[in-house]
């Protein structure tokens, strides 16, 4: 259910009128996604996807907006928001902030290999280095502060064993932000939740090549190592067990380095931002699951899963080596 708001063809013809976009020929809601209403919208110009933020309000969108127009306009394949005649890419449709960016081609690749990884690992140094000179600043709203924030909030629910192992990661975290190697590290927009399904992928099976990135929504200014850490703990495991499959891991790392090579630091500190990462994804599932939004519709993801992965973090550190 991803369609909140209903949006009538008049109310998307009003918009695309203002872009200059042709009349539209079709209109269809996209079921799946939690956060926002989505449509596929189709005029004589082109495909594009409207989407009206149910949550994020018109402050807030500015910086993830213009991220996605920043990169788009430097080759980087993701979502490129459409501007109207005075060169604003926020909109309002029905009340609710709105934006209208090309729909990009193929599908989410759900069960990826090597070659999918080497891609996605390629193109996320490419992202790094595009938006080096992105002159907005927003923190990672879901980074360090908001673990420590939410820790304390989340551990009642949680059995013993499982409250240690978050309340020891808490600390080790804690303690590694404020080491040199840690504030050396190269840092800049990321996009900070680059799982599966926020990647498309077209062509033939085999053969398919990354088309975008998109859902740039938890995007903020980290350490591009972070983001890396991110994707390898999507990208690079075997999902029912969390454990790191080695080879998809040293296809995304080394297809990165090759475009954007690490420093000593990132080296080193690869293993401890890959439970940084886990530790996100489960503080952020565990607020989810355990204190729900009101009248949310969304379907908590399983928290558990990257209490798996952080215990496989921890247990086996993976170092990637060059050459
Ligand atoms: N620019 C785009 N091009 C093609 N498909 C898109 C695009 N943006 C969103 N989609 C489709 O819409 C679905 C929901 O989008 P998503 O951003 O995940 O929604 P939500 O923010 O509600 O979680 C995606 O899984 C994808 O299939
Ligand atoms: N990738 C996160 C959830 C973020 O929500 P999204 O559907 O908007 O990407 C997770 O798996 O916990």
């Amino acid at each position: 259910m991803a369609v909140f708001t209903e949006v009538s063809l008049a109310d998307a013809q009003a918009l695309v009128d203002r872009l200059g976009l042709g009349p539209v020929t079709a209109l269809r809601g996209i079921a799946s996604g939690i956060e926002n209403t989505n449509y596929f919208v189709t005029t004589e110009r082109g495909e594009w996807v409207l989407t009206l933020f149910e949550r994020l309000t018109h402050a807030q969108l500015p910086f993830y907006l213009h991220l996605m127009k920043h990169l788009a306009g430097r080759g980087i394949p993701v979502p490129d928001p459409q501007a109207d005649a005075t060169g604003e890419i926020l909109h309002t449709v029905c009340g609710k902030p709105a934006a209208l960016v090309d729909r990009l081609s193929g599908g989410h690749q759900l069960a990826p290999s090597v070659w999918h990884c080497r891609q996605v690992g390629q193109m996320l140094a490419r992202m790094h280095l595009a938006g080096r000179d992105y002159p907005r600043h927003q923190p990672n709203l879901r980074g360090l502060d908001w673990w420590i924030e939410t820790v304390p909030v989340v551990v009642p629910h949680m059995d013993e064993s499982a409250r240690q192992l978050i309340e020891d990661e808490l600390a080790f975290q804690r303690h590694l932000a404020d080491t040199a190697g840690y504030q050396a590290l190269p840092r800049g927009p990321v996009h900070a939740d680059l799982f599966r399904d926020n990647v498309m992928f077209d062509g033939l099976p085999g053969h398919e090549k990354l088309t975008g990135f998109f859902d740039f929504y938890f995007a903020g200014v980290d350490t591009w190592l972070f983001d890396l850490a991110v994707c390898l703990n999507d990208w690079c495991i075997d999902l029912p067990t969390g454990r790191l499959d080695e080879d998809r891991a040293s296809a995304m790392v080394a297809a990165y380095d090759a475009e954007c090579p690490l420093s000593a630091d990132e080296l080193r500190l690869l293993p401890a931002m890959m439970r940084a990462g886990a530790l996100r994804f489960w503080t952020s599932r565990l607020w989810d699951f355990h204190l729900p939004r009101e009248a949310s519709m969304l379907k908590p993801h399983d928290p558990t899963h990257f209490e798996r992965v952080l215990r496989e973090r921890v247990a086996n550190p993976w170092h990637w080596m060059r050459g």
